[in-house]
């Protein structure tokens, strides 16, 4: 027999669990030991040991083995190991560079990882999908992504897309009942949820049948290849670059050996150095520097609550010049209060914060008891009626389970003492739920002697159509011209003093007659309004601020009617006075040309449902914006994934739309959005910081060969220093330079453009100019301290050495700024400083320290001498110091 063939009692019994109670956590711990951790196995990882031989399989490097081994083997016993111990080590340093990349990658991935509400000893949970058993109670509702095998027990509309499985991508709409057949194809048990398909619709519970490898996902083996990481967009250009770098790397190192044979130097000896050379400036290390460097930045993104879901997005933020956000609970608390309440014959205010029960009631001055006015009592009990929040009293506090909205009305219920016990009295027999595109809620209820209506709430454009009645304290009369425009009137004080407005509605039902959904809603009776106030988020106004000075605009999304929106808009600085606000319906009937036309001027979409945020992505990115989108349902996910920046909420955010997102906000805090794009732009400038100083010291340390040859001269710098200078004076400063911190006005840019190439804004020159003075003073410190004399070589070759060094190590400095070496404190960053103590003091051990004199090619050098290394070597920095370019 399968699960699907029983009954859900029997399932129950079968797995040993009390559906009402779930399993204890004792029980799922046992289980969770016995039978593993549900998680389907993805491929094999790269071991440690092949990222360690990955780091030799560079064909240069191959090459520089292989010569080594033949001088080796010519006898060349000192240069030979030299040259293999640098090699090692640099071997050994991209390892460490690659696995950290991987470690932040992965960690990341255990980040986002998905979730599962568990029913535990009676308690709704949490837990990640991971430590789900067989036996568990689990609760799937709209937009989760399922995290096992389970047979369902109860359902209220659960629609269930399996494409992952089945490949039919229509939803399939679920059930409870046994299924009596035997050989069911998976696509046809309509009383089971498979791991990893998509709730589209409704909710529903049932007990976990089978996880991990054991699911009928586990079974289809070919999914279960591991995802290979995609490049971010800089990578793929770099690795471009890389390719063109290394074409003319070659090039040039050829003609560096061409013209040294030709000068008559043995072929053996330029034959290594030009392979030394090859592989010290082609920079194959760059595109996993790179990798570093972003996935450094995402670490730091965590500590700032915003998890990076797809690499590429920590690139794109800084290119950002729009940001489109909810209103509700990212730019405001989503903690919603009662202000006002408004009856057709009377209007109170509420006092009181947050969902704290203690509050009264005034008119004016006077404080009055609402329950003296019965349309107010009625108001309040129907808008606790008409509700799926619970408020507890947990640690000293009130705490809110449920919509925030409704969260407001049971509050204020409860401040006109309505008791759970008065709202027991009646019960609720069928319910059409709330949702973003309805805008509205209604419930039938049952009261004691059996007599049923409807209760509606919802916005009130929304319901004023529907309305044909007011409810008086004399009883219900027709709504009047008169009564519609003072309600309007009401909305609009309300809507502009910031509140969000409900109204409340009722209607009687005759029996023994049908109603359908759409017949309930229809001709109904107001009974009043309700105003609550959602407070923005202290830090958004700031926020906001930042970005606006960064040249990024954010607009706000909302549900809201358009002049609560405004109202916030304008008290967050959001928009100018003349801003301009547009409507869901009013964009319906625009064109997308239109709408892009308009746009710029546009700062607060209202009344909008999820499927036009689509449209407003498209209409910015039309106007050639980079649009980073926020959206935490099923419906946003379409705009989300359309965006250049899907951003999803932590908290509050359905798997769907958190899958289709590049960025989660662990705290749904519009101001982490502003927070990850200065730590996207700070992330790009660093790349460029050692992009440049890489690049600038390649150049020099080509060019210095090149010219030496062109003079005629002998080798300035031999194989091994060459080797050594790639390791140590390019390898640590460079990564240093990626743990720079911002320059103080990263977000006082413009954000940079999408289509800007690696070398944009100056930076091909700045690579160029400097490479070529850092080769320039090499080459003059080599010719002075030579003298065209045989004898001196040694000692030429050693200050030729230092120089080079030391030019990188002083350039490197100015490389943190776009600006000038002297715009910032070169003290600013440790790491910097370390990596270029470090490297000095390295210099000096090969330089001075006997033993390692043979190998390195070194002598000793005197206090003179490093007089003259020093003043030359801060020429090519101090000359473009003081200039602008
Ligand atoms: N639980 C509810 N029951 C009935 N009506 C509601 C409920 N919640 C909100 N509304 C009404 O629907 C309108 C839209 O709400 P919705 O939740 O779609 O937008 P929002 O949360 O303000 O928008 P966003 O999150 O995009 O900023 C509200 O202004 C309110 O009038
Ligand atoms: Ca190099």
């Amino acid at each position: 027999m399968k699960w699907y063939q029983y009954n859900s009692e029997h399932v129950a019994r079968k797995l040993a669990v009390d559906i009402r109670e779930g399993l204890t956590e004792k029980q799922a711990g046992e289980r969770l030991k016995k039978f593993g951790p549900n998680v389907l196995e993805e491929g094999k990882g790269v071991s440690w040991l092949m990222l360690f031989f990955k780091q030799f399989q560079d064909f240069m490097v191959l090459v520089l083995l292989a010569a080594t081994l033949i001088s080796g083997l010519l006898g060349e016993y000192v240069d030979a190991i030299a040259i293999m111990a640098i090699v090692l080590m640099n071997g050994v340093l991209g390892y460490f560079q690659e696995s950290k990349a991987e470690k932040s990658l992965a960690k990341l991935k255990e980040l986002s990882a998905p979730q599962a509400n568990v029913l535990r000893g009676g308690q709704w949970k949490k837990i990640p999908s991971a430590d789900v058993v067989v036996g568990d109670v689990i609760k799937m509702a709209s937009g989760d992504r399922i995290s096992a095998d389970v047979r369902l027990v109860h359902v209220k509309g659960l629609e269930i897309e399996e494409s992952a499985l089945t490949g039919e991508s229509l939803p399939v709409t679920k059930n409870v009942h046994e299924i009596g057949r035997e050989d069911v194809e998976v696509g046809d048990q309509h009383n089971m949820a498979f791991t990893g398909t998509l709730v589209t619709r409704g909710s529903g519970t049932g007990v976990v049948v089978g996880v991990g490898m054991e699911t009928a996902m586990g079974q289809i083996a070919s999914l279960l290849v591991s995802t290979e990481r995609v490049q971010t967009p800089l990578e793929r250009k770099l690795a471009e670059l890389g390719k063109i770098l290394i074409i003319t790397a070659l090039i040039l190192t050829a003609l560096v050996v061409t013209l040294g044979v030709y000068q008559g130097h043995p072929l053996y000896n330029m034959f290594l150095a030009g392979v030394s050379l090859a592989v010290a400036a082609i920079p194959e290390g760059l595109p996993a520097i790179v990798t570093v460097a972003l996935s450094l930045g995402v670490q730091r993104m965590i500590k700032r609550k915003a998890i990076v879901r797809k690499l590429s997005a920590v690139e794109t933020l800084g290119c950002a010049s729009v940001i489109c956000s909810d209103k509700t609970g990212t730019m405001t608390e989503n903690q919603m209060t009662v202000k006002q309440l408004f009856t057709i014959e009377d209007t109170l205010t509420v006092s009181g914060e947050g969902y704290d029960i203690s509050g009264g009631f005034y008119e004016g001055d006077q404080k009055v008891n609402p329950n003296n006015l019965p349309v107010m009592q009625q108001m309040l009990l129907y808008g606790a009626l008409c509700n799926n929040a619970s408020v507890t009293y947990k640690n000293d506090r009130y705490v809110l389970d449920g919509d925030p909205t409704e969260g407001a009305l049971l509050v204020a219920a409860k401040k006109a003492s309505i008791t759970p016990e008065m709202l027991s009295s009646y019960k609720i027999v069928h319910e059409i739920p709330f949702d973003s595109d309805r805008k509205r809620m209604s419930v039938v209820i049952e009261d004691e002697q059996s007599r049923r209506f409807v209760i509606t709430k919802g916005a009130p454009d929304v319901l004023l159509p529907r309305i044909q009645y007011v409810r008086t304290e004399a009883g219900h009369v027709p709504l009047k011209a008169r009564d519609e425009e003072k309600i309007n009137r009401k909305v609009h004080t309300m809507a502009d003093h910031a509140l969000r407005t409900i109204a409340v509605c009722c209607k009687p039902l005759k029996q023994g007659v049908h109603y359908t959904d759409v017949d309930l809603e229809k001709d109904l009776v107001f009974i009043g309004l309700t105003g609550m106030i959602d407070p923005p988020r202290k830090e958004v106004k700031q926020a906001i601020l930042e970005c606006k000075q960064a040249g990024i605009k954010t607009v706000m999304i909302t549900g809201d009617h358009a002049k609560t929106a405004r109202a916030i808009a304008l008290d967050l600085d959001l928009m100018p006075e003349d801003g301009r606000v547009v409507e869901g319906s009013e964009l319906s009937r625009m064109s997308e040309q239109h709408l892009a036309s308009i746009i710029d001027d546009v700062y607060v979409f209202a009344r909008v449902t999820p499927e036009h945020k689509l449209k407003i992505v498209k209409a910015f990115q039309n106007q050639g914006h980079v649009v980073a989108m926020t959206g935490d349902g099923v419906n946003d996910a379409p705009a989300i994934k359309a965006s250049d920046i899907g951003i999803s909420m932590g908290r509050t955010g359905t798997d769907v739309a958190k899958e289709a997102s590049s960025l989660i906000l662990l705290d749904d805090n519009f101001a982490t959005i502003k927070s990850a794009i200065h730590e996207g732009r700070n992330i790009y400038e660093n790349i460029r910081k050692f992009i440049r100083y890489l690049l600038a010291s390649n150049v020099g340390e080509i060019l210095v060969m090149l010219f030496a040859m062109l003079l005629a001269l002998p080798l300035p710098l031999v194989p091994v220093q060459i080797l050594w200078v790639n390791l140590v004076t390019d390898g640590l400063p460079a990564m240093a330079l990626g743990l720079d911190k911002s320059e103080g006005n990263v977000m006082k840019q413009p954000p940079r453009s999408a289509k800007e190439g690696v070398f944009a804004r100056g930076l091909g020159f700045k690579i160029v100019s400097r490479g070529i003075m850092i080769g320039l003073v090499t080459l003059i410190a080599f010719i002075l301290a030579y003298q065209g004399q045989e004898e001196r070589l040694l000692y030429a070759q050693t200050i030729a050495f230092s120089t080079l060094v030391m030019a990188q190590l002083i350039h490197v400095f100015d490389c943190r700024s776009e600006r000038s070496v002297f715009a910032r404190n070169p003290f600013g960053n440790f790491y910097l400083i370390g990596a270029v103590i470090s490297s000095v003091v390295l210099l000096l051990i090969v330089i001075y320290y006997e033993p390692l004199q043979g190998p390195f090619h070194t002598t000793d050098l005197a206090l003179r001498d490093w007089v003259g290394i020093i003043g030359l070597s801060a020429i090519p920095t101090l000359l473009w110091g003081f200039s602008k370019k």
